[in-house]
């Protein structure tokens, strides 16, 4: 490869660290995502995905270790300019987060009117085509009481997107949603990222879906980065990890057993026998 096809990277992640209390849960993680990329972010419920991203967006703090967005560490930014950086990030949740008393209208054009100063026919027009992106712009007047699950999915879509951001964020994009609204939202992030040009993070433990529309793969486990590689190499890579995430087996790297003594002793210890009635 030659030096002017090496990707430039809008996120860098080196060696992070990180704990709730006593709870370690990023432990020297390394990343890199490539501009213009769709990276998957995969791992088991609990292995700090969602806690990275809250490092890109800089909601918390590592404890050592860094988040480089473009070339800022994120965590020596000041207010302002960590509200600037901000701006250029989008966020998706499982839990949409829409405002139930706004119309979907009014959700999208909310962080419009609350970040910029684009008068009300302007933000008519970018609010309808931003929904006519994720094929919603007829849905424009409803509450979100009276969209389907997937629907609020696509809405919530629409409201990332609203002020044009470089880096789209997507916690469990695809949680709780049935197979067409689920395949609806799969396509949407692959051809957004495209059509849109910007950079997609997909964190989330559906692997067969995020491999179909990821450029590359990362697999997290207990605070580390375990394997990665091209999405497309992971479905047939020989790396015991990935194998039993992609062909989600119970038991491998990932243990079917919680951390225990061994049996024999668990068998003559006192602490287990039963109390008498
Ligand atoms: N605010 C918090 N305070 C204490 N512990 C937390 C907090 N947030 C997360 N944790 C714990 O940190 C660990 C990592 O959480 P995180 O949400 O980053 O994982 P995840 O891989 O995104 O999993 P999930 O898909 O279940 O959200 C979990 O054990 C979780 O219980």
């Amino acid at each position: 490869m030659s030096l002017g096809e090496i990707p430039e990277n809008l996120v860098e992640i080196r060696d992070l660290h990180f704990a709730y209390g006593p709870r370690e849960v990023l432990k020297g993680l390394n990343l890199s995502i490539p501009k213009g990329k769709v990276v998957a972010i995969l791992g088991v419920s609990g292995s700090g995905k969602s806690t990275l991203l809250r490092h890109i967006g800089g909601q918390v703090r590592p404890a050592k270790g860094s988040v480089k967005f473009q070339d800022k560490i994120v965590h020596e930014l000041d207010n302002d300019d960590l509200y600037a950086l901000r701006r250029d990030m989008g966020m998706m949740f499982q839990v949409s987060g829409l405002f139930g008393d706004m119309s979907v209208f009014e959700n999208i054009a909310f962080p419009m009117r609350e970040q910029t100063d684009l008068p009300d026919s302007l933000i008519r027009d970018l609010v309808l085509m931003k929904l006519n992106a994720v094929g919603l712009r007829g849905a424009h007047d409803l509450m979100p009481s009276e969209l389907s699950g997937g629907m609020e999915r696509r809405v919530a879509l629409a409201r990332a997107i609203a002020l044009d951001p470089m880096l789209i964020m997507y916690d469990e994009p695809f949680a709780g949603l049935d197979p067409i609204s689920l395949n609806v939202i799969a396509n949407l992030i692959r051809q957004l990222n495209d059509a849109l040009g910007v950079t997609s993070i997909v964190v989330t433990y559906d692997v067969s879906e995020s491999l179909k529309i990821a450029d590359y793969a990362y697999f997290i486990h207990e605070g580390v980065v375990v394997a990665e590689g091209n999405a497309a190499d992971m479905i047939t890579s020989k790396d015991q990890f990935v194998h039993q995430f992609v062909h989600a087996e119970p038991d491998g790297p990932v243990a079917f057993q919680y951390a225990a003594a061994p049996y024999t002793e668990d068998l003559n210890a006192d602490s287990i026998e039963p109390k008498p009635i």
